[in-house]
């Protein structure tokens, strides 16, 4: 990907979004990826599928597998409930940086807290580190050959509870084929497909999956 988007991004924000008006950031980051230039974020469309399932989760402790420049953190941080925080995992520390800043100029510093590394590194500690037990909502949205053992991993480090909703971008495009037979073909998952497209993208087909852990 291109590795200048960020700071572009970034600066377009900073010029033209309006400080502390979290919807604003939004609005302004999606009419620069459909007029300037496409870049990775779960973008308007498939992001109104992810509010959906975030808003009926209702949840008090978020995990983003994915952070990239903040996008998709802040579109949950806006739907937030009192007391109810959003811990985002991002390896690349120059996106990191970014979302970091994006975050902040939008207000939402308080209610999301970035980890930065590499998820099979910070997933182990996550839950003394960040003093939760189990997480309410996940949304996956990182490299597509991590997502698969990422949600095992979240299994086997009890991270995950009985009614947990698992989010994941990209399902047909990228795609993640070993993910969705994972989670479709295990009696411990409810799952449901959402079609959509690609973001910022008209002709290209993508879907978001949801998963429901029930043990
Ligand atoms: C705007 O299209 C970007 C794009 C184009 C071609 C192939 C893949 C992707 C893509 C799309 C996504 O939503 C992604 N989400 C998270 N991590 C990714 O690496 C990623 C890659
Ligand atoms: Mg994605």
């Amino acid at each position: 990907h291109d590795e200048e988007f960020p700071p572009r991004i970034l600066d377009h924000v900073m010029k033209n979004a309006i400080k502390g008006d979290v919807t604003n950031v939004i609005d302004v980051i999606d009419k620069y990826c459909w007029s300037v230039e496409i870049a990775m974020n779960v973008g308007d469309v498939k992001g109104a599928i992810l509010d959906k399932s975030f808003l009926e989760a209702s949840p008090k402790n978020v995990l983003e597998i994915g952070c990239y420049c903040g996008y998709s953190a802040l579109r949950m941080s806006r739907l937030l409930k009192e007391d109810a925080k959003i811990f985002t995992i991002e390896a690349s520390s120059q996106y990191a940086d970014v979302a970091q800043e994006i975050i902040s100029f939008a207000g939402m510093e308080k209610k999301v807290q970035i980890l930065r590394g590499l998820s099979d590194e910070v997933l182990p500690t996550i839950a003394e580190k960040c003093g939760v037990r189990t997480f309410d909502f996940v949304f996956i949205d990182h490299a597509k050959e991590l997502y698969k053992r990422d949600l095992i991993m979240l299994e086997n480090l009890g991270l995950i509870r009985q009614g947990t909703t698992i989010m994941a971008d990209n399902v047909i495009f990228p795609g993640c084929p070993d993910y969705l037979e994972y989670v479709r073909n295990s009696p411990k998952f409810e799952c449901t497909n959402y079609p959509s497209k690609l973001e910022y993208c008209e002709n290209r087909e993508d879907a978001m999956e949801k998963s429901i852990y029930l043990p």
